[in-house]
């Protein structure tokens, strides 16, 4: 079957630092994903690069099949892909549904009856009752489910989540994992970038790991989490340590 994503041979140098470095992977239709690595391995830049914030300076990202290397963000999101970003950035002075409405009216959705559809996002992100309060008066819990419900009413298909665990209570964290185990469930695909690896591992069905800008380990995440290799370069536990 087709793959939802697929990049290949992807790079990005910003003057003499190569950040992305050879980036090859398909995302089957589906699948939740997640990418750790260690601060400055060239995580986010990734999303820039499959969000179309930023073009590869080579390769290709092909979403459904269609090469969408030189399409800009707007594009992208109208085709299906959407992103929280790590600091989210509202619209302050606006309420929670007058946020949705704008994302859905932006991106792709063709929600038959927007106004609807985003009711229907912030029951199931559990910011109904916040609906109509100003977004700049959200706790930051809130201004997470907010960032994840924007990104929602644009009708994805694939969902980029960077860093969206950041920052919460261990219990807001836990709340936040069983509604995006929910958005999973109803068919979205995901690529999650987290530091709060047991969040991450309550998600996701396989895993990368990238440092210094290239992949150094794929697969079934516990397999992953456990390989030597990736303990050292993530954790910083080194195999001598392990064995003393
Ligand atoms: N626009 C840019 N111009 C120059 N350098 C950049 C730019 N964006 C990112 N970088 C550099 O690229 C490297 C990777 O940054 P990136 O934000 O992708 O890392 P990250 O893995 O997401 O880190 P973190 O876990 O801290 O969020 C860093 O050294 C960063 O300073």
């Amino acid at each position: 079957m087709q793959p939802l994503l697929s990049l290949n041979g992807v790079n990005k140098q910003f003057g003499a630092l190569t950040v992305s470095d050879n980036i090859t992977f398909d995302l089957p239709k589906g699948q939740a994903l997640g990418i750790i690595g260690p601060n400055g391995a060239g995580k986010s830049t990734l999303f820039n690069l499959i969000g179309g914030a930023l073009p590869p300076s080579s390769g290709t990202v092909s979403f459904k099949g269609a090469d969408v290397t030189q399409q800009p963000a707007s594009v992208r999101c109208r085709a299906g892909i959407a992103r929280s970003f790590q600091i989210p950035h509202p619209f302050v002075g606006m309420s929670v549904y007058e946020n949705l409405l704008v994302a859905s009216s932006f991106g792709g959705s063709g929600h038959r009856n927007p106004k609807e559809a985003c009711r229907e996002i912030l029951d199931r992100t559990g910011l109904l009752h916040k609906a109509n309060r100003p977004a700049g008066s959200l706790t930051l819990l809130e201004r997470k489910r907010l960032e994840l419900s924007r990104a929602l009413a644009t009708g994805p298909e694939l969902l980029l989540l960077d860093e969206i665990a950041g920052g919460l209570t261990e219990a807001e964290c836990h709340e936040l994992v069983e509604t995006i185990q929910g958005i999973h469930a109803s068919g979205v695909s995901i690529i999650w970038i987290e530091h709060i690896v047991h969040a991450l591992l309550a998600v996701v069905e396989r895993l990368i790991v990238i440092d210094f800008g290239k992949i150094v380990a794929e697969g079934e995440p516990r397999a992953v989490m456990s390989d030597p290799f990736v303990q050292e370069i993530y954790m910083g536990i080194s195999v001598d340590d392990q064995a003393a």
